[in-house]
């Protein structure tokens, strides 16, 4: 657990955020850089991709990490760095910002550069699930040091902070190769290494190639790079400004042993790539815990909300979503139970379709449920004796009868405990994670709000209780859960609220 949120709901949340592509309940994050080629922050004619732009911030974030002090690593401190010499372009900010909307308590910037890491790969042809992707990360509130390697920076240098970062010099090679399968280098950043002709109306900034295919993450850049033919390895091996051929010196420096390694096929370019930016975005400050590997999940429940009728009667709402392949199809129901006492309800059966959508790893359905649960007792909810949810019935959040106002970035809140476990000198309070932005770093942060909640009236076994939370600057990303005494509620996001 983070900060008081369950380490299944910041899992959970990131599977959406790689899985949900197009349709019903997406994030779109993934869809944006599809096709690979894909511009984000403007169009084809600019000579930018924000695939590789999504590749290069997580190796320029990475870069200073010192493994041996436990410092630095994927951090997002490159959002305060945007600055420095070391890092032209507009890659951090472009970057950050359309990263911004899916930072929350569940998500930090970090574990978003190490998805945009993956989901580049992925969409630009390599070979989907090979990099594992964990969650856990914590974002800097500080720039990190300086040094990232730059293209006129000397090969022992360059090696050293590689090494530094847990990188040797196999690895230091590769790495880059890798990263330089994607992407241009820009007149508009590097003009002593670019020639100006790049610059056409096609191509106003002037992006010259690393290899002929920029969009596919392949082996092109090794073997051309190798055999001297289409790029040739790309403007970092070919400049005639010899002091900023960093990757001819890169590569050279073991005689290409490691770059021939690379070139000897297609599926240990992609092996090796996979494993280097694996370890490139688990690369993290030692007190970091990541959480085991996101696998695409065949089921899962999502918005599950409680509510609670006038006589005291609890429900549980929300969406269940399947993920099939393509030899499979959808079911047109699902069934579920919900747990209390120790004992499975008989199952009850969603009806109708709440929509379907696509993803990089399947089909998804999508299903409304919403049932009238034992109260008090429920413990779970079960879906498809595939899988279960924790429920919480003593205390918790009622997204439908809580509504947000963006405008005036005002939440009014309701939620209920059983009378029972409150004592008179226990208030219920509400802690609101809100993503705020801060000074010297593009990126959203998350920092809490505590309100206490005032008695609203009783239903059954339960108080009700409520709020208004005011001043809150990005409701859609609002997370909140409600405490008394040792008591403490599911988390539930705002955005549900009716
Ligand atoms: C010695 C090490 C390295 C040096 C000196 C270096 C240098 C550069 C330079 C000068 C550019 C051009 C940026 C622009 O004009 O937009 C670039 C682009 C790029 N680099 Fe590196 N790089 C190194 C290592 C890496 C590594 C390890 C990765 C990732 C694993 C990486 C990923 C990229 C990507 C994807 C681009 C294309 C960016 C775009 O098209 O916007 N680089 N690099």
């Amino acid at each position: 657990d983070r900060n008081g949120i369950s380490a299944r709901d910041i899992y959970e949340e990131m599977e959406h955020i790689l899985v949900d592509n197009k349709g019903t309940n997406s994030d779109g994050l993934v869809n944006a850089i599809t096709p690979c080629s894909n511009y984000i922050n403007g169009d084809d004619t600019d000579g930018e991709q924000s695939s590789a732009q999504w590749v290069r911030i997580a190796f320029h974030d990475i870069a200073t990490a010192d493994v041996a002090a436990g410092t630095g690593g994927l951090d997002a401190s490159v959002g305060f760095e945007s600055n420095r010499p070391e890092n032209p372009g507009l890659f951090i900010n472009q970057t950050i910002g359309f990263f911004n909307p899916d930072v929350s308590a569940y998500v930090s910037m970090a574990d978003m550069l190490a998805l945009g890491v993956v989901a580049s790969v992925a969409t630009c042809g390599g070979t989907t699930t090979d990099i594992p992707l964990r969650t856990g990360r914590v974002d800097a509130s500080a720039a990190g040091p300086s040094g990232v390697p730059e293209p006129g920076t000397d090969i022992d240098t360059t090696l050293s902070s590689f090494a530094a970062a847990g990188f040797d010099q196999s690895e230091a090679i590769a790495l880059t190769a890798c990263g330089h399968s994607l992407g241009r280098t820009h007149y508009t950043n590097f003009p002593d290494i670019v020639d100006e002709s790049y610059v056409t109306t096609d191509n106003t900034d002037g992006g010259q190639e690393f290899d002929s295919t920029p969009a596919v993450f392949d082996s092109a850049v090794v073997t051309e790079y190798l055999d001297q033919t289409g790029e040739k390895g790309g403007p970092l091996v070919t400049t005639t400004n010899e002091t900023q051929r960093s990757d001819f010196r890169l590569y050279n420096s073991d005689q290409n042993a490691t770059i021939e390694s690379l070139a000897a096929s297609e599926d240990s370019f992609q092996t090796q790539c996979n494993t280097l930016f694996a370890k490139m975005i688990d690369t993290v400050p030692s007190d970091v815990v990541l959480s085991d590997p996101i696998t695409p999940m065949p089921w899962k429940a999502t918005d599950i909300g409680l509510d609670i009728s006038s006589s005291g009667s609890v429900s549980v709402a929300g969406l269940i979503r399947n993920l099939y392949g393509a030899s499979e199809s959808a079911a047109s129901s699902v069934s579920y139970t919900y747990t209390a006492n120790g004992t499975n309800s008989s199952a009850v059966e969603t009806t109708g379709s709440a929509g379907s959508g696509s993803s990089l790893y399947g089909t998804t359905a999508w299903y409304n449920f919403n049932t009238t649960i034992e109260s008090p007792g429920t413990t779970a909810l079960n879906i498809n004796s595939a899988i279960s949810y924790p429920i919480n019935v003593d205390i918790f959040v009622l997204p439908a009868k809580s509504s947000t106002n963006t405008r005036s970035g005002t939440v009014t809140l309701y939620a209920a405990a059983l009378s029972n476990i409150a004592t008179d000198s226990d208030t219920m309070t509400a802690t609101f994670y809100v993503a705020t932005s801060q000074t010297g770093s593009r990126a959203n942060t998350v920092t809490t709000k505590t309100v206490t909640l005032t008695e609203s009236g009783a239903a059954g076994a339960y108080t009700l209780y409520t709020a208004s939370a005011t001043g809150l600057s990005s409701i859609g990303d609002v997370i909140v859960k409600v405490s008394m005494g040792d008591y403490a509620s599911q988390t539930v996001k705002t955005s549900i609220f009716g």
